[in-house]
């Protein structure tokens, strides 16, 4: 058999023109064959659906213990206590994973559903009293998840604030130390302090998912030291995910005025026109793997122990799966993207995310003809996620 040579690149997907336009250099790589040796960073990266698909699915041979970050906990010590949930294999994964599940279950959601669409009538009630032009992201992405999910886990009102910058701090860490990382290194000690003390059980208040999750601890299915560490993956994720991600579909909205016109008449899509969002902008872009055993990708080999980088983004716009990738289209069926991963680590809080999203986009459509961009837009850098950081928009 002939010995095919693996592509290898130069490139720098951690560099600040890739995080400003992925795009490109996704298609470079889905073009150079399943996989590609990314010389910088010593990695094996993967662009196409197909190969990344299989690759979360085989958590035997990609596996997530070793970090899903650049830093291979095999050879380097973490940072902070790897995640029970995101950075752990079967079985120390599973007790963990099952009980986060079952508190994020949709039927467990309902109870929110009302409480939460109140919230955001209220917000673009108060947002359109103040008049018709303001930044989306401070407005609406950063303002709704702040005011609904710390509520939900149950920590204290005062310093939430800090939610943002720990969460990119903690996804720029998933990637290469660069100047995104030293920038905010600084203050990673103090912000790691201020979540670990509002994941102790006497914080929690008695009824939101930080205290089921300590009952789950009291009933057996986690231990009491592992119970802390489940709470720190509710705080960790499940903030500047939905913040970006609101961020990216109400950019994806004003963007293409069909689409918006669609929501309105009928705003029971608010939740394909979310998870076609997802699909389209791919706010968490990549995650690694490491390589448990000489592992066959395509005509490669990736030896054991190696990294792996998954470009979720680039699945996400692969033609070898998807029609018109480039469309943000509410007609098309979402479901199969690799937004939220895909197999056992898939996103648990993916019905979190849709419930925000629901509430939210469906308080817009119903308040608001239009939207559009008012100026020019600003990205916010970050090593794993496609971020904003300002959306001047106009409703009229
Ligand atoms: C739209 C917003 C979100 C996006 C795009 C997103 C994306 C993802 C992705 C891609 C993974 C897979 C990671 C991997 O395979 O290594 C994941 C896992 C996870 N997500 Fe989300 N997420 C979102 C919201 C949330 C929220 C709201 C929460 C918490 C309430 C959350 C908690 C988690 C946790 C704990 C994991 C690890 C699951 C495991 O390893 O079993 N995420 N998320
Ligand atoms: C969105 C991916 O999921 C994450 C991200 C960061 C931390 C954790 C955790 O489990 O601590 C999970």
């Amino acid at each position: 058999m002939t010995a095919t040579l693996l592509p290898t690149s130069d490139a720098d997907p951690f560099g600040p023109e890739i995080l400003e336009d992925p795009l490109p250099f996704h298609a470079d790589l889905r073009d150079a064959g399943p996989v590609v040796h990314l010389s910088r960073y010593d990695v094996y990266a993967m662009g196409r659906y197909e190969h990344v698909h299989a690759a979360l699915r085989d958590w035997q041979g990609f596996q997530s213990g070793a970090g899903v970050g650049l830093s291979n906990f095999r050879t380097e010590p973490p940072w902070r206590p790897p995640s029970l949930l995101l950075e752990s294999d079967p079985p120390r994964h599973d007790a963990p994973r099952r009980v986060l599940a079952g508190i994020l279950a949709p039927r467990e959601l309902r109870r929110l559903r009302e409480g939460w669409s109140a919230v955001a009538d209220e917000l673009v009630d108060a947002l359109l009293a103040a008049g018709d032009e303001f930044d989306a992201v401070p407005a609406l992405a950063e303002a709704f998840p702040l005011r609904v999910f710390p509520d939900a886990v149950g920590i204290p009102a005062e310093g939430r604030e800090n939610l943002l910058p720990y969460g990119d701090f903690l996804f720029n860490a998933f990637g290469p130390h660069n100047d995104l990382v030293a920038a905010a290194a600084h203050r990673a000690p103090e912000l790691g302090a201020w979540v670990n003390a509002r994941c102790a059980r006497d914080v929690l208040a008695p009824d939101g998912f930080g205290a089921r999750i300590w009952a789950a601890a009291d009933r057996g299915e986690i231990t009491a030291e592992q119970a802390p560490l489940v709470v720190r993956s509710l705080l960790s994720a499940g903030v500047d995910t939905t913040v970006q991600a609101l961020a990216t579909v109400l950019h994806a909205l004003a963007t293409h005025p069909e689409q918006w016109r669609r929501l309105r008449a009928a705003p029971q899509l608010a939740r394909v026109a979310f998870d076609e969002a997802i699909r389209w902008g791919s706010p968490v872009q990549t995650f690694f793997r490491t390589a448990t055993t000489d592992v066959r990708v395509g005509d490669t080999v990736v030896p054991d122990g190696r990294k792996i980088l998954m470009f979720l983004a680039s699945a996400n716009h692969d033609p070898r799966r998807w029609t018109d990738p480039g469309a943000f289209d509410l007609s098309r069926d979402p479901s199969g993207h690799l937004g939220f991963g895909f197999g056992i680590h898939q996103c648990v809080g993916q019905h979190v995310a849709r419930l925000e999203a629901e509430c939210l986009l469906t308080a817009l459509a119903r308040r608001v003809e239009t939207i559009e961009i008012a100026g020019p837009t600003r990205r916010h850098h970050n090593n794993t996620m496609r971020a904003w950081g300002s959306l001047p928009m106009r409703v009229g």
